[in-house]
């Protein structure tokens, strides 16, 4: 059976920077697969070439059995892929509920289908239910991330792809938002692609794991093994080498 993701032989360039070198990586459907990698090795680049926003120099991507990305015709995001990119893009002039029923789009001209998701993705995000009809600008970072992952869900996604969602978050509020993402991915079978450099916690919550260095994969494993490999412990988790020297 084929992955519900697969990535391979990509290469994508900004100009003659090239920042994606033949990279190999799939998710299966429901699985959770954390990116990890130093600054610049091509993360966010997966992401945009994925999420259909460059187009690739060559290879392969594959969504659900179909191709998304050939360099000859690439196509847009399919259905069922949602991005909460850096920079949480929310709409700050619409309220809560409103920022939710833009990202309603697959379902907009079914009311009663978009009000039942709205409800479901409320029923996980219940902070934001709380703060309805408040104005999106006004909400703080980590509600204002909630709400853009909430409205990322409103459109019925089959891969969740996030990148950095805990940038500038305050300790308790990042470990609550982890814990909606394992409520998403455990009890709604949600397949994740998650970028972040909070390394341990992202490892903890992962079925799998990569790490990218300079355009291509250099660690692969489960989320336990990752956790346990030395050099991600060197460079991500804070832990040096014991020298046996
Ligand atoms: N718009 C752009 N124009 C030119 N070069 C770019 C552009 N965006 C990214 N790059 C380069 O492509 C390479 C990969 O960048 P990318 O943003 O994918 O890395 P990253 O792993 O997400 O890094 P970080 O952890 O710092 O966010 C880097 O060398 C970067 O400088």
């Amino acid at each position: 059976m084929s992955a519900l993701l697969e990535i391979s032989g990509l290469v994508a360039a900004y100009g003659g920077v090239r920042a994606l070198d033949g990279l190999d990586l799939r998710v299966e459907e429901g699985e959770f697969v954390v990116l990890l990698g130093p600054n610049g090795s091509g993360k966010t680049t997966t992401m945009k070439t994925v999420s259909g926003l460059l187009k690739p120099v060559s290879g392969r991507v594959r969504f659900a059995g179909s191709d998304l990305a050939g360099v000859a015709g690439w196509k847009r995001p399919a259905l069922g892929l949602c991005q909460v990119p850096e920079g949480r893009q929310i709409f700050p002039d619409h309220t809560v509920i409103e920022n939710l029923h833009l990202g309603a789009f697959p379902v907009r001209r079914d009311r009663s289908a978009a009000e039942r998701r709205r409800a479901e993705v409320l029923d996980i995000f219940p902070r934001l239910a709380e703060r309805a009809s408040q104005l999106a600008g006004t909400l703080s970072g980590g509600e204002a991330q909630m709400l853009a992952i909430a409205r990322a869900l409103m459109a019925g996604p089959r891969l969740l792809m996030l990148d950095e969602p805990s940038l500038g978050l305050a300790p308790l509020k990042v470990a609550e938002l982890f814990g909606y993402l394992k409520r998403l991915h455990e009890e709604h079978g949600l397949a994740v692609l998650l970028v972040e450099q909070q390394a341990g916690t992202a490892l903890k919550l992962a079925d799998r794991g990569y790490v990218l260095e300079r355009g291509r994969v250099a660690v692969e494993g489960t989320g336990a093994e990752l956790r346990d490999d030395p050099r991600v412990q060197a460079a991500y988790l804070g832990k040096l080498r014991q020298s046996t020297a």
